[in-house]
């Protein structure tokens, strides 16, 4: 449904997008994580057909984003990460303006606009003006625009910023909706966990480049190798210490407070449970081994954290 290859955009001598390429399937939810300033908003305004890449293609549907603009703007629904409102239109007058811009008739735009409305929570509010609406309102009231046309590709970015976690959730469910009904959304988000639950697949980009991609459950994985053992001991620190340096799979031993060591580990979970076995036979006074559940936002961390680029 999305094929980008090779996509690139520079700024003068500055890469902001390096050589992005990903697939997407047709009626997958897939998330962009990056830190500020990574290259997901380049990215997304050149899907929107916003920007022109310096070189790559993208191609929406079977339209190329550089060749047939028109086709792809009609096979997409952007909500770029800043937006504007018409301040002195009111909510329902603003979707309808939008519908006229996409050439829909007043008798559809009539039936039309109260089922937007009702998806995206803002019925009550219909006649209210947008100047009055929260910021969470204008969010929703954004991605009802964006979906005016019936586009079959969502395309936003950061839809969840500057939202309170209410707001936040009420977004998330919205756009589980949304997956529902079938459309492929590519969302962005600097928080990985917020975009963990939603999305089937996900892309890590760090200045400019995808650094890791695939399911959540492969991007952790990748830091699996690299995961964090506690082990507090009665005792014998220094023989612990040594112990556990002895094991090839053991790096970056620590000692703790409160008589403990952590270390990084990269067996297995057989070979992890042999360690455990090992330390006992040997008498070592263990009172604990804990391997530390990695959350997602410290596999994101990982991830990002001193990949060298240039
Ligand atoms: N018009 C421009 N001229 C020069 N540099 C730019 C321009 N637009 C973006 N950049 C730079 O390109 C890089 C990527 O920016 P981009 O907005 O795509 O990041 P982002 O991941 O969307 O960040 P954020 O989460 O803060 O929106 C940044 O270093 C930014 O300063």
């Amino acid at each position: 449904m999305i094929e980008i290859n090779g996509l690139t955009k520079k700024y003068g001598s500055f890469t902001a997008l390096d050589s992005l390429t990903i697939n997407i399937d047709r009626g997958i939810v897939f998330g962009v994580v990056g830190h500020n300033g990574a290259g997901k908003s380049t990215a997304f305004s050149i899907l929107a057909t916003l920007l022109s890449p310096t070189s790559g293609t993208a191609v929406i549907n079977g339209a190329s984003v550089t060749h047939e603009p028109e086709k792809v703007r009609k096979q997409i629904g952007y909500m770029p990460d800043f937006f504007g409102v018409y301040d002195h239109l009111r909510v329902n007058e603003y979707l309808d303006f939008y519908g006229a811009s996409y050439s829909i008739s007043t008798k559809d735009r009539e039936k039309l606009i109260p089922q937007l409305l009702d998806l995206v929570n803002l019925t009550e509010k219909q006649n209210s003006y947008v100047d009055v609406l929260s910021r969470g309102m204008k969010q929703r009231l954004c991605l009802a625009r964006s979906l005016i046309h019936d586009p079959e590709v969502l395309i936003l970015d950061e839809p969840a910023s500057g939202l309170d976690p209410r707001a936040r959730v009420e977004m998330r469910e919205i756009l589980k909706e949304l997956k529902n009904m079938g459309k492929t959304i590519l969302i962005s988000s600097h928080i990985l966990p917020e975009l963990s639950e939603m999305c089937d697949q996900i892309g890590v980009i760090n200045k400019g480049k995808l650094v890791a991609h695939g399911s959540v459950a492969d991007i952790q994985q990748q830091l699996q190798a690299d995961k964090v053992i506690v082990v507090a001991f009665h005792g014998q620190m220094d023989r612990a210490v040594s112990f556990f340096e002895d094991d090839p799979s053991v790096s970056k031993i620590i000692k703790l407070e409160n008589n403990s060591i952590q270390f990084q580990y990269s067996g297995n979970e057989e070979a992890q449970m042999k360690l455990l076995k090992k330390a006992i036979l040997a008498d070592l006074p263990i009172l604990g081994f804990k391997p530390l559940d990695s959350n997602l936002e410290d596999v994101f961390m990982e991830i990002t954290k001193g990949v060298d680029l240039n």
